[in-house]
């Protein structure tokens, strides 16, 4: 058979290009294709009987096994990919079909990845789109409610009365609907009671403030009712310390709900309005429990306003921003004021210590190495959510290459459409517009007002007395619009929100993650969605950072969520040192590297 073939072969060889007197031995063509040069490949297995004489064909016997191999790389190249696409729900829903994705679709590891937003760096991915969805329609971190076919225990939820707190306390939850804990406050419930320093990484809108509230309020008021403790003034018991002025009255405003069986005192403190109103919010005595911004606390602290000499707890809420550049030295002054405890024995009888809580939903690198100056490392108790850094499977996230031009249009179908799902009465559900810039901030709200799009704006620039309250006019429903910049995508509660819009493309995954949990909260909307615009070529690494870790249901890439150990002495110290240095000068290059670049495509668009 296989002679045969070969046979014919020659035959048409020989009739379409009659025999020449020199036939060149190197080239051999197998169905029109050229297989090999300079006697390597199919040519050093060329057999010619004898010198070829005019009349005679020339035969060329190619090997079954060099044959065959040809046949499998053509079968190789003309096989389409495996179809991504099963039975079920969909997972990746894009523009182009054959980039969609079920649900029960599983890439092998060394598989290469598909991408829909593969192309998205070319002028002509304009228009293209691609939607992850929600594979799951209720939070991952709520134990009650969990639909049956998405259960991941079948054992009975959890109630806040078997957390051994308070009474009160569960009464309180459970007058304001709360009645299970979610799962990171069953796991840092119990740890923060027993007395241990805890690092708390959880997903966003995942109930973290009353994970460590609750147990802090518990303790205090036991200590308060306590015989030896009754006679005693009010001290300062718990010092939280946050970011923003709006995560300060946020915060207290839970604290105040959780202490009022107790008659304990909540205070704030935040920056922004001079030394005045913060002396003389000290000079009405201390507070059980303050929560405050770092800087207008350094400031109380320089006056000799509050000691913090009885600390009993001390919470750094939002740890990636808390630990960051920006906040990390006024942090450190802080945490050099407070005695932390290095085991859970330091936190009972006279003398005890703080016991100290870090809590996040993402955590930058240098943790470990302030916390070292403060306390044992070995005593921090680390609690990880099990889906931390992953995209939240239960909200939709929708990707758009869009023209910058187009930004406002879009915006404002968007917006349309939220207002068209829910008609009628009832809350509508809000949407918070996130910008890079308050500049653009200003300027969308001024596009928006002409379109007569009722909304309110929260950027850091705004003057104190313009920005306090906007939030909180936002959360009572006055506008259902909410355009700012990044400020508002740490921590702040918005149980009302359906729609997240990345107006501006988030510059890292970290702030994708913390803008994209201000839907699908805990005790929030259902059915939350983000939407993020892309339109400049650097937006498109992230995108695609993304579409992979969706795709592989992978975490997103350089998060962080535990601290590392702190500095060995001596010698090792300076190698370290040296080491650290050199993954600084590296990380500072690649900053500059891509500031570069990002230089480059702006000249270009
Ligand atoms: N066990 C619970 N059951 C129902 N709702 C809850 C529960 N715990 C907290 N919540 C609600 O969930 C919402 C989000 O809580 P919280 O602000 O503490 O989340 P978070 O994890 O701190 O979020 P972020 O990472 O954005 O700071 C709040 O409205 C809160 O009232």
């Amino acid at each position: 058979m296989h002679s045969a073939k070969v046979s014919r072969l020659a035959l048409v060889a020989h009739n379409t290009f009659p025999p020449r007197r020199h036939v060149s031995p190197c080239v051999t063509a197998v169905g029109g294709r050229c297989l090999g040069h300079d006697g390597v490949g199919p040519t050093r297995y060329a057999h010619t009987s004898s010198a070829p004489t005019e009349d005679e064909a020339v035969v060329i016997r190619i090997p079954q096994h060099m044959q065959r191999r040809v046949g499998h790389a053509k079968d190789l190249r003309s096989k389409k990919r495996v179809p991504m696409v099963r039975a079920g729900k969909l997972l990746i829903q894009s523009k182009s079909p054959e980039h969609n994705q079920s649900a029960g679709f599983v890439f092998g590891k060394f598989e290469p990845t598909v991408l829909s937003s593969k192309g998205w760096k070319h002028k002509k991915s304009f228009g293209d789109y691609f939607t992850i969805n929600n594979t799951k329609s209720v939070a991952p971190f709520v134990t009650e409610q969990q639909p049956q076919e998405e259960r991941v225990t079948e054992r009975k939820a959890v109630e806040f009365g078997q957390l051994r707190i308070h009474e009160e306390l569960v009464r309180t939850l459970s007058q304001a609907n709360i009645t299970h804990p979610t799962t990171v406050q069953l796991q840092t419930i119990p740890k923060v009671l027993k007395g241990m320093n805890v690092l708390c990484a959880a997903e966003t809108g995942s109930g973290k403030t009353l994970s460590y509230l609750l147990p802090v309020v518990h303790k205090l008021q036991l200590e308060k009712s306590s015989e030896d403790n009754a006679e005693n003034s009010r001290t300062l018991g718990c010092l939280v310390v946050v970011p923003s002025r709006e995560l300060t009255e946020q915060i207290a405003a839970v604290s105040r709900l959780l202490c009022a069986p107790f008659g304990m005192l909540t205070k704030t403190v935040g920056g922004g309005r001079g030394i005045g109103p913060i002396k003389n919010m000290f000079r009405t005595g201390p507070a059980d429990i303050l929560v405050a911004t770092p800087g207008a606390l350094v400031k109380a602290l320089r006056r000799r306003c509050l000691d913090l000499s009885a600390l009993r707890f001390l919470v750094v809420d939002e740890a990636d921003t808390m630990f960051d550049s920006s906040f990390s030295d006024t942090l450190e002054t802080i945490l050099l004021q407070t005695a932390i405890a290095r085991a859970p024995s330091e936190t009972q009888g006279l003398g005890s210590k703080a016991q100290l809580l870090v809590v996040g939903a993402t955590f930058p690198g240098g943790v470990g190495e302030l916390l070292s100056r403060v306390t044992d490392l070995g005593s921090v108790v680390t609690v990880k959510s099990r889906n931390l850094h992953l995209l939240m499977p239960h909200v939709k996230q929708t990707f758009l290459k869009v023209r910058g031009s187009d930004k406002l249009l879009e915006l404002q179908q968007a917006l349309t459409e939220l207002r068209h799902v829910t008609p009628g009465g009832g809350d509508r559900g809000g949407a918070v517009v996130f910008c890079n810039k308050a500049a653009t901030v200003n300027w969308l709200g001024y596009s928006l007002d002409e379109l007569k799009v009722k909304h309110l704006r929260l950027q850091g620039e705004m003057p104190s007395v313009v920005r306090a309250g906007v939030f909180r006019s936002f959360q009572r429903g006055e506008a259902d619009v909410l355009v700012c910049t990044d400020i508002a995508s740490r921590g702040l509660d918005t149980s009302r929100v359906r729609l997240v819009v990345n107006y501006d493309c988030p510059e890292s995954p970290t702030d994708y993650i913390h803008r994209a949990g201000r839907v699908g909260r805990a005790g929030g909307a259902e059915e939350g969605q983000v939407l993020s615009f892309v339109t400049h070529r650097w937006d498109v690494e992230l995108v695609q950072s993304i579409e992979t870790s969706a795709r592989r249901r992978s975490v997103l890439p350089g998060m962080k969520s535990s601290i590392s150990e702190p500095k060995a002495q001596g010698k090792e110290d300076d190698e370290e040192e040296k080491k650290k240095k050199e993954d600084d000068e590296e990380k500072e290059e690649e900053k500059f590297r891509k500031k570069k670049r990002r230089m480059a495509y702006r000249r270009e668009d």
